[in-house]
């Protein structure tokens, strides 16, 4: 279990588990506590109250995966590297007209608390079901119960939070790293400004969508009068996997996606292509990662009545094993020549780019339907990598210009994040190098 914790967030699981654990509570003890209350009465409930109070910025625990628990504290934030989870609650924010450095410090400081207790399966500040009935719950209360599912909290800073309309709003824009480009704008593309960009934002990622919900929520619940959310995107079935040993997922179009991609133990990887290093960008940057997010809708009517064969072309890759084109196995080295030279694959291989990868995190969506009856449906594709310019943007050049893909799909919302290093330790909070 030390070796997994390690894995998680590079963090040795003993420097993680240093701090003595202060008797913080479960979500899923308090429920039987306050069972315990009701039985015996006021006094009982409010004992209850007392217990979840202590759970003010907790120790991580020794155990942390088991029980559901991806540790909090580590060198690189949970979420990134980590086993890719079920579900997804996307959300960015805008800082509010009114806020100031010092409020958007004190909702950072508040934040950081509240996820290292969500992420280990408690409660928000005094909880759900405070001694006091007086003032709302500091806790919605809707994950009472549950367990914490696997529960990341990740987050990013966009370009507007350095520089909006030319304006230096909180004093950041020396510190804006060089990476944080605004994306160009894609052949193709037809981007709502209403699904993209965002000053702030947090990637909710669990086994149980009511868990990841919870933690957007709450998080949204405490920043209010100093955050928005811009935007948010729900997302189910993971359409990346960093754990090649397991099966890879299958995205709406009934592909194996995540096939080839940066594993989550692949350290050498993640040290190339991933984690910002010294003297890539701003000293806070370091052992941070650049998130690109593309809301992608699919034709899918379309991509239904296109023949099978047709289907694989678009990929270079076999609908039911997965296996490059001229292989056998999902898992065979891939033969670009064998390859339509349209095919996604083809186009988007390391060898074709000269050596170029990404950390792809994505997951479906299905929001409806349009006015015209046609699923409004997708890949919510999500991308970490250590620089954006040398990464994401040449290769979705490449893709928008010839990719036979496109005839099944549109870029239909954007935003890019400058995801900081991880909280080391209780007592530090999100964004601390940078506004420190
Ligand atoms: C700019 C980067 C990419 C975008 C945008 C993108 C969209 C997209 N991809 C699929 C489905 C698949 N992608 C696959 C592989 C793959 N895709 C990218 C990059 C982008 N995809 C890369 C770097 C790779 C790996 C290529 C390789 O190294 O061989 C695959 C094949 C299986 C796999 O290896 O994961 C599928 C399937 C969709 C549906 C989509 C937009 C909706
Ligand atoms: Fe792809």
């Amino acid at each position: 279990m030390d070796a997994e914790n390690e894995q998680q967030n590079g963090t040795p699981a003993a420097a993680a588990t240093a701090t003595p654990d202060r008797a913080a509570v479960s979500r899923r003890a308090v429920i039987g506590w306050a069972g315990a209350g009701v039985a015996l009465g006021v006094a009982a409930a409010g004992s209850v109250a007392a217990a979840v109070r202590q759970d003010d910025d907790p120790a991580p625990a020794a155990n942390a995966v088991v029980g559901g628990e991806v540790p909090f504290y580590g060198e690189h934030q949970a979420g990134i590297s980590t086993p890719v989870q079920d579900r997804l609650h996307f959300a960015a924010f805008d800082v509010s007209e009114k806020a100031t450095r010092d409020s958007l410090v004190k909702l950072l400081k508040e934040w950081t608390r509240a996820a290292a207790a969500m992420t280990g399966g408690r409660e928000v500040g005094t909880g759900a079901v405070p001694a006091s009935a007086e003032a709302p719950p500091d806790d919605t209360g809707e994950a009472l119960g549950l367990p914490a599912s696997r529960l990341t909290l990740t987050i990013g800073f966009g370009p507007s939070l350095f520089e909006k309309d030319g304006i230096d709003r909180f004093g950041l824009k020396a510190q804006r790293p060089d990476a944080l480009i605004e994306l160009p704008t894609f052949k193709g593309d037809k981007l709502d400004p209403l699904r993209s960009g965002g000053d702030l934002c947090v990637q909710a990622c669990a086994d149980d969508p009511q868990v990841a919900v919870h933690a957007i929520r709450n998080l949204a619940r405490i920043g209010m009068g100093t955050v928005n959310i811009r935007w948010s995107q729900l997302g189910f079935g993971k359409t990346s996997s960093t754990t090649p040993d397991e099966q890879t997922p299958r995205n709406l179009m009934g592909f194996k996606d995540g096939t080839h991609n940066i594993a989550g133990t692949d350290t050498a990887n993640l040290s190339e292509h991933v984690w910002a290093a010294p003297g890539d960008g701003p000293e806070w940057m370091t052992g941070g990662s650049y998130l690109v997010a593309r809301r992608i809708r699919m034709h899918i009517e379309t991509w239904d009545r296109a023949s099978l064969k047709d289907q694989e072309d678009t990929f270079g890759r076999t609908k039911g094993e997965g296996a490059p084109y001229g292989r056998a196995k999902e898992h065979d080295a891939p033969d670009l020549k064998a390859m339509p030279a349209t095919s996604h694959v083809a186009l988007a291989h390391p060898d074709a780019n000269n050596g170029l990868m990404i950390l792809r995190r994505g997951f479906s969506f299905t929001d409806g339907t349009d006015g015209l009856g046609r699923l409004d449906a997708g890949l919510f594709f999500l991308a970490y990598q250590r620089d954006t310019r040398k990464a994401f943007v040449p290769l979705q050049q490449r893709l928008a210009a010839s990719d036979k893909l496109n005839e099944y799909i549109q870029h239909v919302g954007s935003a890019h994040f400058a995801c900081p290093a991880g909280v080391r330790k209780p007592g530090e909070w999100w964004g601390q190098a940078l506004f420190g």
